[in-house]
Formats: C-alpha cells, structure tokens, sequence
C-alpha cells in the first residue's frame, strides 16, 4: 500500500474535478489501486498557492472561495501564486500540472515540468503545450531524474488513446490516423445544426467545461493540430512542430454549409489526421471535411471523440469516448497516476527479485 503526495499546479475545472475524486474515492483507491493521493501543494494564477506538508484535506480545499487569493483562507495558504516554489518546496512525489495550454509557446508548462524533474519528482499532465512542444526532452529528462512522465489526458481526455496505441497495439504497425480530436468545435458544429448560432454554442462548451481558456483555440484548429503532432510523434515516430501541420478551423463554415450537409446526410467534421508513407515521411493536416454518413466518424456526435488507427495488421481501429470535460479529463489524470504507481511496484519487485 502507497500513500503519494501531490501538488497541483493549476486548480481549475480540472484540477478541481481530481480534488473530488480524491474526496469520493481515496478509500477505495486504497482498496482497489493499492495508493491514496495526500495533497500537499496547490498553485493557481486566480487563487493563490498552499504549501501544507501533512496534507490538506480535500473537502476542505473544495470548499474555499473561488476569488482572488481564496487559498490564503487554509492553514499554509497565501494569496499570491507560487507555482515554481510549491513545486520546489511542498514534498510531493507527483505533480499534477494543469494550467491552461498555450499552443504557441507551451509556456509556463514546460518550465513547471523541467522544474519538477530537476527537484526529483514525477509529473503527469492534461496540457498538450509541454507534450506537442518539448515532448523528447521532457522524457529525457524525466529518465535521467528516474521519475515518470505521463500525459494521456493530452489527448482525447480520459479515453485511452496514447498508451493504447503505443502499448496494446505496439507491433500492430499503425500506419496513419484520422480522427475528431476536439469536443468543443465538434459540440460547436452539432449545436449549429440544431439552430444555435456559433456565439451560443461556443458559450454552451465553455459552460460545460469542454473549451479551452481562450476557446479560439478549439474553433479555429490549433488545439486539434497540438494532439495531432502528439499522436504522430508518439505513435508514427515523428518528430514534427505544429508549424509542420496545415490547419483550419471551423471558422469558415456558415449555417448553410451545415444545413446543406445535413439534407443530404452528411455532417461537417473537424478532422486531424497523419500518414505515413513508405519511405517513413509523416504528412499531416487539421481541416473541417464534409463526410459521407457511412463514413465512421460522421455520427461522432457532441464533445465526444473518436480516432482511426490504419494498420498493417489489424486493418482499421476506431477509438471512441469523451474528448473533454472535467472529470473525464481527471480520470485521464487517475490513469497516469496509475501507470506510475504500477511502474513503481513492478520496479520493486524486480529489485526483490534480484
Ligand atoms: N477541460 C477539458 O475538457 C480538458 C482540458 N485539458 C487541458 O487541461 C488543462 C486544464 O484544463 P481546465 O482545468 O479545463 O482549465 P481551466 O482554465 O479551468 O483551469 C486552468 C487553471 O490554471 C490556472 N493557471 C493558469 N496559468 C497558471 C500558472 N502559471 N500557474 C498556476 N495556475 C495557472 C488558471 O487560472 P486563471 O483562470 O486565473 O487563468 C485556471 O484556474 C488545460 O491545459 C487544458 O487544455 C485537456 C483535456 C480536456
Ligand atoms: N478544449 C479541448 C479540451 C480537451 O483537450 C476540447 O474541446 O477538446
């Protein structure tokens, strides 16, 4: 049985969701995952930060009021954030960074993830900036400090997609992929079919929990071309930027487009997608499609998200699940927090073996 402390950088929707997770199922994690997670650190831009070694309890920490420095209200609190010192400072084994994802410059995250290697601890995280961005050094980095680096939530939030792929279908021979990758702009699309206009259905998605903190990300392809380079560099063996993806966004379609799709029996789709020719080169692009009803991604309906592996030797794999939302996307965070535990034990046991 394993008790991991934890700080979380970023409490937000997310961060938030886990901290109620952590409240409904920390006993049965101990039961059933053989771990509890103790909070020792919580860091927010709005909130302020909270370094608190014994832990703090989680009812509590949901609890504070959502203003400006709410944090400075908990024993160990302070009005201002500090993110590099709870990172530093607060004894946690795993830090759980979930700031909002800047698709240009991937920044402060990288550096929160950098910083947690260097001061020995693990990372798992939600925001596709570090992984799309600065992937191979993190690893790197994450091997040389021996602690672990995970981020399925990158794509696809708590469906399993990256270690599916990578792990289940190693060998498999994936070829390519297409597949909606963004709820918000595929919610957005649906709801315009419904007669919503785009400014109502992008605040429906905010509501919801499903849009990033600047939603243009989602409408106009730039977080969908984020996880295609993920899954390209993860799964194809890539090494592309997202500057190597073309990518447009849902901007251009008007509710005529939708309509006329519509009564005919095809559906606009936001579709990202890479393939791999013969001689290793990876191609890939982000581009709104219209498509076929028989095609099987054309009923992906809401912030659900499905992507179609192309194998040499299992033909085509389509994975489908939700693709946003907050506690969706804390699972994603649980399953990390899983692999490193299992990671972990099986280190252990070799060590015993040996
Ligand atoms: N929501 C979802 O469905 C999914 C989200 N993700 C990713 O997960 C991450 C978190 O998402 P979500 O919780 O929804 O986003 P939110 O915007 O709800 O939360 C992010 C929080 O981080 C805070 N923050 C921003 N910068 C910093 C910083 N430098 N230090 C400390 N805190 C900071 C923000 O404060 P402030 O509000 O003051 O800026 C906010 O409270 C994002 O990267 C997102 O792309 C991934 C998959 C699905
Ligand atoms: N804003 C993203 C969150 C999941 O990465 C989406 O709507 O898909």
């Amino acid at each position: 049985m394993a008790v991991y402390n934890v700080s979380l950088i970023g409490f937000g929707g997310v961060n938030r969701a886990l901290v109620s997770l952590i409240r409904n199922y920390n006993d049965e994690w101990m039961k059933k995952l053989g771990f509890r997670l103790n909070i020792v650190g919580v860091s927010d831009l709005h909130l302020g930060s909270l370094i608190s070694p014994n832990g703090v309890d989680a009812e509590e920490l949901l609890k504070i009021k959502m203003e400006k420095g709410g944090l400075a209200s908990l024993d160990g609190g302070c009005p201002d954030p500090r993110s590099m010192e709870v990172i530093r400072q607060a004894p946690a084994d795993i830090i759980v960074e979930a700031t909002f994802t800047d698709p240009k410059t991937a920044e402060p995250a990288i550096s929160y993830c950098r910083t947690a290697f260097e001061a020995g601890r693990s990372v798992v995280t939600t925001n596709k900036g570090p992984v799309a961005l600065a992937a191979r050094e993190l690893i790197k980095l994450a091997q040389q400090k021996n602690v672990g680096f995970e981020y399925e939530g990158a794509v696809m939030s708590g469906t399993p997609v990256i270690r599916l792929a990578k792990k289940s279908m190693a060998g498999a021979d994936i070829t390519g992929f297409q597949g909606i990758l963004n709820g918000t702009s595929n919610y957005v699309v649906g709801r315009m079919e419904m007669g919503l206009s785009f400014n109502e259905a992008v605040a429906e998605a905010q509501e919801k929990g499903f849009a990033e903190a600047n939603p243009a990300a989602d409408v106009e392809g730039l977080d969908i071309r984020l996880k295609v380079v993920i899954l390209a560099n993860e799964i194809l063996g890539a090494n592309l930027k997202p500057d190597d993806v073309s990518c447009s966004g849902i901007l251009g379609l008007t509710p005529a487009d939708l309509e006329d799709a519509v009564s005919h029996g095809e559906r606009w789709k936001l579709i990202g997608s890479a393939e791999k020719d013969e001689d290793g080169f990876v191609s890939a692009q982000v581009k709104a499609s219209r498509l076929p009803s028989s095609h099987p991604l054309a009923s992906i309906s809401g912030a659900t998200n499905a992507v179609t592996f192309s194998t040499e030797l299992l033909g085509d794999v389509t994975v489908t699940g939700p693709g946003a939302g907050r506690i969706e996307t804390a699972y994603a965070l649980l399953s990390d927090i899983i692999t490193l535990h299992h990671d972990r034990c099986s280190f252990t046991e070799k060590g015993d073996a040996e």
